[in-house]
């Protein structure tokens, strides 16, 4: 099975760059430029990523996100991620970055997009993953605050596919960025959202209704409310499901008792993914063994998943199809 899942090709639709940044390379970047870092080494920093909740791994990555100052440090981080999933055949993935995480310190947009694309470009070329970016605000922060990094990304327009929102999900409810949601889609922006994670039904409900999202982001307690899954079903619309994050954010206690099956039951399109890697224990494909191992999946369940993942990218429709052919032949060859 371990095999299968490592040579099956996927795509990977939740990933939060910052949470991709190994501790190898950010005391590479600190000691290049020059920051200290409350560690002394990796295995310290393994230690410290111990979380109770959300809000605890927040303060972490925030914090580590602080050495990444220069164009050539967001190149690194990002080409560093794209080579893992070209060993991991995930062909393709859908890039989260947090700009107002940077420009708060006083790094410009250009420098962190520069950065990001120029890797992005470098690596299909080189390694053949594609890969589209999700402009991310934090909800955290004010809808105010997320109009301005709107308005900086205007000149950046061509390279960002979709909106995404993320960060304290508790207490910041989709509805506090309705405005910005809207401006965003009419600057031709595709929306998503975190829904769900921590946050109740409710927020999943705003952010299908109020933000009109085209995917959701976790998503996991539209469980709570059977009116909400029979929308969802109704929609169409997929769940980025991230196992190894929810257990070490403690949204789930165990990894046997995830509903992932069950939704997939109930009809939900789930995909698999790591969400912040460097932080959860794994990257995607770790995700997909553990969770098939805890769960028992068979080879057709996470060929589905494989599917949902391709089906439910942003990607154009004969670039889908291009993959999906591909996965197709794939499992025919190893079911
Ligand atoms: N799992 C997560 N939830 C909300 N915001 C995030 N930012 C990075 N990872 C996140
Ligand atoms: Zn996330």
């Amino acid at each position: 099975m371990k095999l299968f899942i490592e040579n099956l090709p996927k795509a990977e639709l939740h990933l939060h760059i910052e949470g991709s940044f190994e501790p190898s390379l950010m005391f590479k970047i600190a000691e290049r430029n020059k920051i200290e870092i409350p560690f002394n080494s990796i295995e310290e920093i393994e230690k410290a990523y111990n979380f109770n909740c959300l809000q605890d791994f927040l303060d972490i990555y925030y914090q580590s996100a602080n050495v990444l100052i220069k164009e050539q440090d967001f190149y690194d981080l990002t080409y560093s991620y794209l080579e893992k999933c070209a060993a991991q055949n995930v062909r393709h993935t859908e890039i989260m970055f947090d700009p107002q995480t940077h420009t708060k310190r006083g790094v410009s947009f250009k420098t962190v997009i520069d950065g990001i694309t120029k890797a992005c470009e470098a690596a299909e070329e080189n390694i053949g993953v594609t890969s589209l970016l999700i402009m991310s605000y934090l909800r955290h922060l004010s809808e105010e605050d997320a109009f301005k990094t709107l308005k900086e990304s205007i000149p950046f327009k061509n390279k960002i596919t979709a909106v995404g929102l993320d960060s304290s999900e508790q207490g910041n409810p989709p509805s506090k960025f309705k405005n910005v949601f809207e401006a965003s889609v009419n600057e031709g922006y595709i929306p998503v959202a975190h829904a769900g994670e921590e946050g109740p039904a409710a927020y999943v409900w705003e952010a299908i209704d109020i933000l009109g999202i085209k995917r959701i982001d976790h998503g996991n307690n539209c469980l709570q409310d059977e009116s909400l899954i029979k929308e969802i079903v109704k929609r169409d619309m997929a769940l980025t499901i991230c196992p190894l994050s929810n257990t070490s954010l403690h949204v789930v206690d165990d990894l046997k008792n995830h509903p992932l099956k069950k939704m997939l039951d109930l009809g939900l399109k789930a995909t698999i993914n790591s969400d912040d890697p460097a932080y959860f224990g794994g990257q995607v494909n770790r995700n997909y063994i553990e969770i098939q191992k805890a769960l028992n999946l068979s080879k057709s369940d996470l060929y589905l998943l494989a599917q949902n993942s391709f089906k439910y990218s942003l990607l154009n429709e004969d670039k889908k199809q291009q993959y999906l052919n591909e996965l197709e032949v794939y499992y025919i060859n190893n079911k």
